[in-house]
């Protein structure tokens, strides 16, 4: 039986499961640990969210009142670190009592926000972003870690908003995001060519303990995708190629990605409908290169999606751009083939890490024989990477377009989300549920050494 955790990706660090093999879920910062007014509450983890809404359930049924928090006096006032993207802190001039009712700047950004009962933001708000406002039109999604919406500026150009909320025992993944983001704009600003599948960045703020960036908006994602519609062999080697490029574009900005997988790519809009997109770069880290010292080790045990998480990562070892490539070959297996993969069914993450050893000294001709030929090269190219060897993406490239030649692959097609109905998968077929299923657990795990 399909494991519930295999595939699930939690994204905080849990200490008490160091030693074992099973995965842990996220502890989040619920949305509520912001409030309108920007005072900071306790961040509660996410089996505790689901308790008390269990004892709350529990109480309605049996008539019980239902025991509200109770608040505690706090003897001394906690140090709230301040987010890096929150703005200075704005200090009275001392010769000057302040009695004016005028807000400051950030309170009167804080009065445009709008939530909802469960501190969503609601639509109408307006935030500006750098030097954009934008008003939020609905929202689009939740990751492990935040809130991502739809917003649009004066012009009605619209963007997609990641949001988080700062909360001080949770390492903050957003950081990292904007920071690549950054880098790849000015990369973008050095290098103008127009093909990268990278998301455009917009700008970043915060106000209060709510942290926020824009990007491009993009569509749904590959995975999505792959669920509804049955995919031609065609299609399963485009998606193979644009995927491909994503991984250089980010290890040319000079990031790995670590959780490269269907589910982390994204179709382009309009003009853009036959581009994929990389997205989500909330577990990116720096590339190693041939000249920086040798890591021993990273500092987890394992961090990534079991199904697509290279062997690196089940050794516990630092991953490199070697390892995006590993992720990618497993992703690609995984469009040809659908939930084919030989440890789709394992939960033992060390067994799941044999598994694909097995797979790159003997690749199964189940699933080669799913796969373009030039595949058995690529798996062998990739495997053979050093750990902080630069990939050669040019050979890998030269074999994608052997095979796309080979096939008369025609890029220009229109692929089959965009012929609607005709193409949707019959839902008899148990696949649109498999995949559905398989999405719904799958997410990152992190676990601590
Ligand atoms: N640029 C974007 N354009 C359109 N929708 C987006 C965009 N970015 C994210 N989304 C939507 O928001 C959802 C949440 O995205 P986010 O990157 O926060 O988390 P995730 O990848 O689903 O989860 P996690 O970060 O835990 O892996 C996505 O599933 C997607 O539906």
């Amino acid at each position: 039986m399909m494991p519930d955790n295999n595939r699930k990706r939690v994204g905080t660090p849990d200490s008490a499961n160091a030693d074992s093999n099973k995965l842990t879920p996220v502890k989040k910062c619920a949305p509520g640990n912001y409030n309108a007014k920007g005072k900071t509450k306790n961040c509660v983890s996410k089996e505790k969210i689901k308790q008390s809404a269990k004892n709350k359930a529990e109480s309605s049924k049996h008539n019980l009142p239902v025991e509200k928090n109770k608040k505690k006096k706090l003897k001394k006032k906690p140090k709230i670190k301040r987010s890096p993207f929150s703005p200075p802190p704005l200090s009275p001039s001392p010769n000057t009592p302040n009695t004016s009712k005028a807000p400051r700047p950030d309170e009167a950004e804080k009065e445009k926000l709008r939530f909802d009962a469960e501190k969503k933001l609601l639509s109408g708000a307006k935030i500006l972003v750098k030097n954009i406002e934008v008003t939020v039109v609905k929202l689009l999604g939740q990751g492990g870690f935040g809130l991502v919406y739809l917003v649009q500026d004066s012009k009605e150009n619209r963007y997609a908003m990641k949001t988080e909320y700062f909360c001080e025992s949770i390492p903050s993944r957003m950081k990292m995001e904007v920071k690549a983001y950054d880098k790849i704009a000015n990369f973008r600003k050095a290098h103008p060519k127009s093909g990268m599948r990278l998301l455009g960045f917009y700008g970043s703020g915060a106000i209060g303990n709510l942290k926020f960036f824009l990007m491009s908006l993009v569509g749904p994602s590959v995975d999505s995708l792959i669920a509804k519609y049955e995919i031609s062999f065609a299609t399963a080697l485009r998606l193979c190629i644009e995927m491909f490029v994503g991984i250089v574009d980010l290890h040319e900005c000079g990031f790995v990605h670590r959780d490269i997988k269907p589910e982390n790519y994204a179709i382009g809009l309009n003009a853009d409908r036959r581009r994929v997109y990389l997205v989500d770069l909330g577990m990116v880290v720096r590339v190693l290169e041939e000249s920086d010292p040798m890591p021993s080790s990273s500092k987890y045990d394992f961090i990534g999606t079991p199904l697509y998480a290279p062997r690196t990562s089940h050794l516990g070892n630092v991953q490199t751009r070697k390892d995006d490539l590993e992720s990618w070959i497993y992703s690609c297996a995984d469009l040809f083939s659908p939930n084919k993969l030989p440890w789709a069914h394992e939960c033992d993450r060390q067994k799941v890490g044999d598994l694909k050893e097995q797979f790159f000294k003997n690749p199964s001709a189940d699933i080669l024989s799913q796969m373009p030929a030039q595949f058995e090269d690529i798996i062998r190219n990739v495997n053979m990477i050093g750990m902080t060897q630069k990939p050669d993406y040019k050979a890998i490239r030269d074999l994608l377009e052997s095979a796309a030649t080979m096939d008369e692959i025609d890029f220009d097609e229109p692929f089959e989300w965009e012929l609607g109905e005709q193409a949707k998968r019959k839902d008899d077929s148990g696949e649109k549920k498999k995949r559905k299923k398989n999405r719904s657990e799958n997410t990152q795990v992190t676990v601590d050494k």
